[in-house]
């Protein structure tokens, strides 16, 4: 199989950080900061930020890597710095053949601050890039809702390999969506799937426990013959996705059911496993740029479970521009056979509105 090594790093590598990102969702101390955007950091999204680029550069030292978060509030916060480290030294792999595939234990809190930093990469067009997103959903993360651990692989711009780990989410790939998946989340028994792609070999989905060293099962997106049928998710902040233009789009197809509400890229995962049907993130602010590490692992997951991915316009999204989507606006997933039939009508909802 193609980027079989990439696959198996990024699946291992995303297991070990959702040990840490699960023991900070349990806990009452978050570390929570406001970031410059007055968006919300947690020493979950710094843990495994520092996890996963130390594991990726042990496997691929080369590459670079689009990685949400950087390491300023740390150095400026000695004591928060600890609490990193502390989580940093304590998550780690049952199995120690897998640890060691992924370079062991960060051997200092220094060398857990420069992995952190090393996530600045610009991006761009060429060679291999990974976007991560720590944790993806922070706001989800903290209200006690979904959230999922985000990596992909881009080749060229191009998003190629795709890994996302949803702790909270039914382990079951035949449990459908209702409103109740998005809210009042847990990982207890039952719960935790790790998603994962190649382009053009098909997506799996595997329990996330030591789950990562197990063949994935093969799964795709369900056969909608009639879109009124459909089962569409959103993002639960309305901050984030216009639920309005979302309620108008889905009432012009027909859609009577209640649109499914949940944080982070968990709803990439829920439509590629057929849990639910289409994704519509209608843009809220003319001037947000969505941001490549919000969707790379998704639309690979997506596309590779026969859905299709664009933005709001029907346009490509362009992942080879930097570490924004800049050139699109808003992103829509559904399923291949329907697809141009919900695009024609998400443009008519945004023409209406121009
Ligand atoms: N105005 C905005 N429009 C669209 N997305 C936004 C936004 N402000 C923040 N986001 C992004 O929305 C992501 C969460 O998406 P969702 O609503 O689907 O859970 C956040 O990821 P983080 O939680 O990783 O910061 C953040 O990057
Ligand atoms: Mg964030
Ligand atoms: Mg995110
Ligand atoms: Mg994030």
């Amino acid at each position: 199989m193609a980027y079989e090594k990439e696959l198996d790093i990024a699946l291992l590598a995303v297991q070990r950080a959702t040990l840490l990102t699960k023991s900070v969702y349990t806990s009452h101390s978050k570390g929570t900061l406001s970031k410059s955007d007055s968006s919300p950091v947690t020493i979950g999204d710094f843990g495994a930020q520092a996890l996963i680029i130390s594991s990726i550069l042990h496997a691929f030292p080369n590459d670079e890597v689009v990685g949400e978060e950087d390491a300023d509030d740390l150095r400026a916060n000695p004591s928060l710095k600890e609490l990193v480290w502390e989580l940093v030294q304590a998550a780690k792999l049952d199995d120690s053949a897998a640890e060691d595939k992924i370079g062991g234990p960060i051997k200092s809190a220094e060398d857990m601050l420069e992995a952190i930093d090393a996530g600045r990469s610009d991006g761009g067009r060429k060679g291999r890039i990974w976007a991560l997103d720590p944790i993806d959903g922070t706001k989800g993360f903290l209200r006690g809702g979904q959230y999922a651990v985000c990596l992909a692989l881009m080749v060229d711009g191009v998003p190629t390999v795709g890994v996302i780990g949803c702790p909270n989410l039914p382990v079951d790939d035949k449990t459908l969506l209702d409103a109740s998946v998005g809210i009042d989340a847990d990982d207890k028994e039952g719960k935790g799937v790790l998603f994962g792609a190649v382009k053009g070999e098909g997506s799996t989905s595997r329990p996330l426990g030591p789950g990562a060293l197990l063949d994935g099962n093969k799964i795709s997106m369900k056969p909608l013959e009639d879109i009124s049928q459909a089962t569409f998710c959103e993002s639960v902040e309305a901050g984030h996705s216009s639920h309005g233009d979302n309620a108008a789009i889905a009432s012009k197809l027909g859609i009577t059911k209640p649109s499914v509400r949940m944080d982070s890229q968990a709803k990439y995962g829920s439509i590629a496993r057929g849990a639910g049907d289409l994704y519509l993130r209608l843009p809220v602010s003319k001037t947000y740029e969505e941001k490549i590490w919000d969707h790379a692992a998704g639309v690979v997951i997506v596309e590779e479970a026969g859905g299709e991915v664009t933005d709001a316009w029907g346009k490509p999204l362009d992942f080879g521009i930097g570490r924004t989507l800049k050139e699109n606006k808003g992103v829509v997933a559904a399923p291949k056979a329907v697809f141009s039939q919900v695009i024609k009508v998400v443009k008519e909802v945004l023409g209406a509105k121009q």
